[in-house]
């Protein structure tokens, strides 16, 4: 059998919501429960600017400001991180993906449809608050007040849409990550039991 056609019968879930809205904390626990592969969008690109490489420089200018980088490039580390799991995986949470409609349309084309998209959603007071706070001990570039209010502008901009796309397919469950982190995944679990 062909990798592509064991990952379409994989689950496949998108998780959506703006930075700092508590997406990784979340998959996180989805791993430890469910055994799920958790691919973050965010976290393979830091990958590829922590290589050193020449196309992680371009990244790393692009991620700096908050912009978004090109969609393919994203893309194809996601089908290449899928491919490498394939075997293995009975279920795949794609972290940060996709950005923008257009991002959710090519991923289909080229890989398959989601099940569920999980919509975690904080208020932008409370993700500005988060990510200082964050930024203190995360290294990450991004964690910082300027970067991060790009980073909010761009998630209304071009996010949230994304979101109105997938609730025409009755697929969105939308999570309050305002409440504490386990009673949060206490709502991300059901929405992941609901699935079989
Ligand atoms: N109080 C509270 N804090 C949370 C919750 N979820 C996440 N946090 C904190 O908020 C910060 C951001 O959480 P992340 O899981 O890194 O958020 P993210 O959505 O993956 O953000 P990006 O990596 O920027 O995409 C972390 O420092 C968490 O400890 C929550 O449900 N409640
Ligand atoms: O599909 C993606 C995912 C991430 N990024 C870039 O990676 C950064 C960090 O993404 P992550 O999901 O880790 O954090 P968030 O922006 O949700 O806080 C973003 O600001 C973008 O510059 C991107 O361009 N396309
Ligand atoms: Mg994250």
């Amino acid at each position: 059998m062909f990798l592509l056609d064991k990952i379409k019968d994989a689950k496949i879930i998108f998780v959506v919501g703006g930075p700092g809205s508590g997406k990784g904390t979340q998959c996180e626990k989805v791993v430890a429960k469910y055994g799920y592969t958790h691919l973050s969008s965010g976290d393979l690109l830091r990958a590829e600017v922590a290589s050193g490489s020449e196309r992680g420089k371009t990244l790393q200018a692009i991620m700096q400001k908050g912009e978004l980088v090109p969609l393919d490039t994203v893309l194809d580390m996601i089908k290449d991180a899928m491919i490498a799991k394939a075997d293995v995986s009975k279920g795949f949470l794609i972290d940060g993906y996709p950005r923008e409609v257009k991002q959710g349309e090519e991923f289909e084309k080229k890989i398959g449809a989601p099940s569920l998209l999980l919509y975690i959603d904080a208020k932008p007071e409370t993700m500005v608050k988060r990510l200082v706070k964050r930024g203190e001990t995360s290294g990450r570039a991004d964690d910082n007040e300027e970067t991060i209010k790009k980073r909010l502008d761009l998630y209304y901009k071009a996010t949230e849409p994304v979101i109105a796309f997938y609730s025409g397919r009755g697929i969105v469950r939308k999570i309050d990550s305002e409440l504490p982190v386990d009673e949060v995944f206490t709502h991300v679990a059901k929405a992941i039991d609901d699935l079989k």
